[in-house]
């Protein structure tokens, strides 16, 4: 996605940002893969070092007179350094920035205690009262900060979460969105909130998360958003695992090598028997039972050694519409339908181990077409 980016256009930013809202209380937020500094080298890497240099030397000299007290002072802000020179008008033209915010900048109301925001007692000294209930709301008493791991709880139960969020009504609530019914919404919000920090001509998705990239693809086009627009929100095809086909996910670090090796890479190879199915003719609904049959094979055997595989969904929807497919992607000419091959998305999710997998495959459009 990155080399994309930098390819097709003269600056891109980064955002790196771990998003408590997508994930449920019971799922792996506190676990999930934090890797900053490894990424910032790969992304040294790409930027390349004859450029790293110059950059470098003319960071420096910005700090320098940043430091002198004559100098202008950079706005209070929690982007990187980087962007803080860019604002104290210091232009480095830096081709890829790294945005990588704090909790506190993305959910500003978080920093508030939970206490803070119904008050029962009559002390409405330090907070608002509400009109209609004549309970105190929203005002911190006397700068009172919540901790951080309440700060994350509270924005990972749904019933504590306060301020703006941002749905996407049908296309967020099926499929992963069942299985994960908070998720969209968490996602939609912070992308949401990164595009309106970034303001960017082109976003980049990857394809291993297909659903995502359509609803936000979706949500842009019901926002009316031109930054970025939804044609303007590319989806990058699925990286693997040369040898097994796995695809590349953070969540493959929680995988033992044998889980890795023999038993994660049953869903790519699954999907991939469900979309030959479709392409042979069979109903959308016979190639779901391929996958599935296959999937619990690979069950049975994991069993055998000690390692638990849980299916948890495959199934098969139209990109545009979101609807579920049943029957052959071919309409018959004959009987009122158009000939046509529709487009599909074949997806699935499995367990391995303590590890949720997803994966997709699509059939009769690439991941660079509009879907
Ligand atoms: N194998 C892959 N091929 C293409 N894009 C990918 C791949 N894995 C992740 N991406 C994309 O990278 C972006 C960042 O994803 P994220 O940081 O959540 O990592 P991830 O590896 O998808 O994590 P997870 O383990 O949660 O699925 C998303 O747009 C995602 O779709
Ligand atoms: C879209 C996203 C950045 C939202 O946190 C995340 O779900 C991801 O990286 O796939
Ligand atoms: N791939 C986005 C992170 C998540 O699954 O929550």
């Amino acid at each position: 996605m990155l080399r994309r980016s930098m390819e097709q256009n003269k600056y891109t930013c980064l955002t790196l940002f771990i998003n408590p809202t997508q994930f449920a209380p019971h799922e792996d937020l506190a676990s999930y893969p934090r890797t900053l500094d490894r990424d910032v080298q790969v992304l040294e890497g790409l930027v390349g070092e004859g450029y790293k240099k110059e950059w470098e030397a003319r960071y420096a000299a910005a700090r320098a007179r940043l430091e002198t007290p004559s100098a202008v002072k950079a706005p209070e802000t929690t982007t990187t350094t980087t962007t803080t020179t860019i604002a104290a008008g210091e232009p480095l033209e830096a081709p890829l920035i790294v945005f990588a915010p704090s909790r506190e900048t993305m959910y500003p109301l978080s920093t508030i205690p939970d206490e803070a925001f119904i008050d029962e007692t009559d002390d409405l000294t330090s907070a608002a009262e509400n009109t209609t209930t004549g309970k105190a709301v929203g005002v911190a008493k006397d700068g009172e900060v919540q901790p951080e791991e309440e700060a994350t709880s509270m924005l990972q139960d749904t019933s504590k979460q306060r301020g703006a969020f941002v749905r996407v009504k049908g296309w967020g609530d099926v499929l992963e969105g069942e299985a994960r019914p908070q998720f969209f919404q968490g996602v939609a919000t912070v992308c949401t909130k990164l595009f309106n920090a970034v303001q960017p001509d082109h976003a980049y998705f990857g394809q291993k998360d297909i659903q995502q990239a359509l609803v936000l693809k979706r949500m842009l086009q019901d926002l009316l958003s031109d930054s970025p627009s939804a044609e303007n929100l590319h989806i990058i095809p699925t990286t693997r695992d040369a040898t097994t086909g796995l695809a590349l996910s953070s969540r493959n670090a929680y995988l033992t090598p044998r889980e890795r090796t023999q038993y994660a890479p049953a869903l790519f190879s699954a999907l991939g028997k469900a979309r030959e199915a479709l392409l042979n003719g069979r109903t959308a609904d016979e190639a779901i039972k391929v996958a599935t049959e296959e999937l619990k094979t690979t069950k049975r055997e994991a069993e055998r050694e000690g390692v638990t595989v849980t299916l948890d969904h495959v199934d098969i929807f139209e990109p545009a519409t979101f609807r579920r497919l049943r029957g052959p992607l071919l309409r018959p000419a004959s009987g009122g339908g158009s000939g046509e091959q529709r487009k599909a998305v074949v997806v699935g999710a499995v367990w391995v181990g303590r590890t949720r997998l997803i994966d997709n495959l699509l059939v009769g459009w690439e991941a660079g077409e509009e879907p």
